[in-house]
């Protein structure tokens, strides 16, 4: 057994892990990585990427056979569901050396291509080496959570960690789980010519503000895919080639199944016990610091972490370990500030508050502002006016934005960036934004935000008349 010491330890060579590992070498830390699955984790290899390049091959096909209003003849789109595989492996090819061992040895960090567990509160095993760290962090990321429905075990069917790998087209693909991996595989499968039933137990996209997610699901529903909400996905059957879903609602048949209800938090091969590290299903126990209630050594980021699961936040975490464990400094994590997207067509996204979460806290305090993208120019030009936006604004601040329209999840960074730094809504009224576009729906909802202080204001009018009558 070798034996090696070291000041951070990191266990999971996803999103969390790299970004630690290469922040905390290059500032002169002594890393060891251990990994031991593919480097790059889950984002890299069966989520963000590979979805992502899946739904730019289905806008594709959908561009093609929808521009008659743009005065292109539409053509049916022939998908080649193989090839756009191919083209998914061939652009998670393309990013894999940036998160690559041979990248990270050379930029000074130790990898160990093996899976990792606590053998102490000090040491942690990876293979034939015992690695004592100074500080670890569990970076392990979450894996699809498959739950025991009755029948799921006979049948084959997959999960995000296979379906980029399935290379024959499915006639129709059931999909249970109605969350952003079901939704944004829904369509891209519809797209690329698979008929497509979602099965949700509660309602589709149910983190999002519902308004703006019926819009999304109403867009899904005209493009043909069924969508069936309030049915649990109860057993499980298959006869010959098909697969049926069982739900209070009906049955549901098809050729092939994806499983997409939720995430869970890879801990198991980690003996956290042993390392006295407390734990429960959403994660390791820890602070607002990220650092375990339980064994002050240890520190989580990313999924594992108990709280939101996306890989800008696992990004997030980085900077605020790199800052307590390499400077010293005192770092607490903040979640009001953390934006999503999900990337249907139309895109829908989120940051801080939504509508009905910013009356519950604040009541009538808070001020809603909306714009619909059908008044923007570029919009229209596009003919992509599908869209709203909505600012929760408390004392003149934004303290939460959803928009669902094209590029949602570009349009959404503003927003971030104000709620970040406490910017008041003043600051976007005030930016001049290139003409045409679809960015000036921002400038516009806090336009509205202002309109009416400025249109309806009758002291304004009195001033303004006052003014006129004075000036030369
Ligand atoms: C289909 C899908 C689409 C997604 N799309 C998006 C998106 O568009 N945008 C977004 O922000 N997020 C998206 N996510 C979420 C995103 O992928 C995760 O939030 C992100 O990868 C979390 O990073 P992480 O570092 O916590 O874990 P991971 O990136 O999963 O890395 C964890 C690593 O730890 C390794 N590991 C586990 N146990 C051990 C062990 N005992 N020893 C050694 N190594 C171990 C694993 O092999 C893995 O490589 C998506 C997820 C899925 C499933
Ligand atoms: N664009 C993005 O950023 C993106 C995309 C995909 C995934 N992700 C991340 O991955 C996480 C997981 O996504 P997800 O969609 O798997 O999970 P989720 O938890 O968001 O959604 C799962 C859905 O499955 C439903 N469900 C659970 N059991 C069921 C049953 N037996 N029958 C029918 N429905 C059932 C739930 O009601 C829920 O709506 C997301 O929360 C997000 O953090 C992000």
């Amino acid at each position: 057994m070798k034996r090696i010491k070291t000041d951070i330890c990191i266990i999971g060579g996803g999103s969390g892990g790299l970004s630690i590992a290469a922040g905390a070498v290059q500032m002169g830390a002594k890393v060891i990585l251990i990994e031991g699955g593919k480097m790059g984790g889950d984002c890299l290899n069966y989520g963000c990427v590979p979805s992502k390049a899946l739904i730019a091959s289905a806008k594709q096909a959908y561009a093609m056979s929808h521009g008659a209003n743009l005065g292109v003849a539409e053509t049916d789109a022939v998908v080649d569901y193989a090839a756009a595989k191919d083209h998914v492996h061939d652009v998670i090819a393309t990013i894999a050396p940036v998160d690559s061992v041979e990248r990270f040895e050379g930029l000074g960090v130790h990898v160990i291509q093996e899976h990792g567990r606590f053998i102490s509160e000090t040491d942690v095993q990876a293979g034939d080496t015992i690695i004592t760290a100074r500080r670890f962090v569990v970076a392990t990321g979450s894996g699809p959570l498959v739950p025991p429905i009755p029948g799921l075990d006979s049948v084959t069917y997959y999960t995000n960690e296979n379906i980029f790998d399935l290379r024959e087209k499915p006639k129709h693909l059931i999909i249970i789980g109605g969350g952003p991996i079901g939704i944004e595989m829904a369509q891209a499968h519809r797209r690329l010519g698979c008929n497509v039933t979602v099965i949700e137990g509660a309602k589709a996209l149910g983190k999002d503000d519902p308004e703006l997610a019926q819009i999304v699901l109403d867009t899904l529903r005209e493009e043909g895919v069924n969508i069936i909400e309030d049915a649990q996905a109860e057993k499980i059957s298959s006869k010959g080639d098909t697969i049926t879903v069982h739900t209070a609602k009906g049955d549901f048949t098809g050729s092939h199944l994806l499983m997409a209800v939720g995430r869970k938090v890879n801990t198991d091969r980690l003996d956290l016990d042993k390392g006295g590290i407390e734990h429960d299903r959403r994660g390791l126990k820890v602070g607002d610091n990220l650092r375990s209630i339980s064994n002050k050594r240890v520190y989580a980021a990313g999924d594992v972490a108990g709280g939101l699961q996306f890989t800008h936040v696992a990004g997030y975490h980085a900077g605020v370990l790199i800052r307590s464990m390499l400077f010293g400094l005192p770092s607490k994590q903040r979640t009001d500030h953390i934006p999503w997207a999900t990337y249907t067509d139309p895109e829908l996204a989120q940051v801080g508050l939504t509508e009905a979460q910013a009356k519950e806290k604040h009541g009538d305090k808070v001020e809603v502002v909306r714009f619909e993208f059908h008044h923007n120019d570029r919009a229209i030009a596009e003919r992509k006016t599908k869209g709203l936006i909505k600012v929760m604004v408390l004392k003149g601040r934004p303290i939460g934005a959803s928009i669902v329209g094209h590029q949602a999840g570009e349009l959404i960074g503003m927003w971030a960036m104000a709620i970040a730094n406490n910017m008041k809504m003043s600051a976007i009224a005030n930016t001049v934004l290139p003409y045409p576009t679809i960015t000036e729906v921002n400038k516009r909802a806090a336009g509205a935000y202002f309109s009416p202080r400025l249109f309806e204001n009758p002291t304004v009018k009195r001033v303004v008349g006052l003014v006129q009558r004075w000036l030369p």
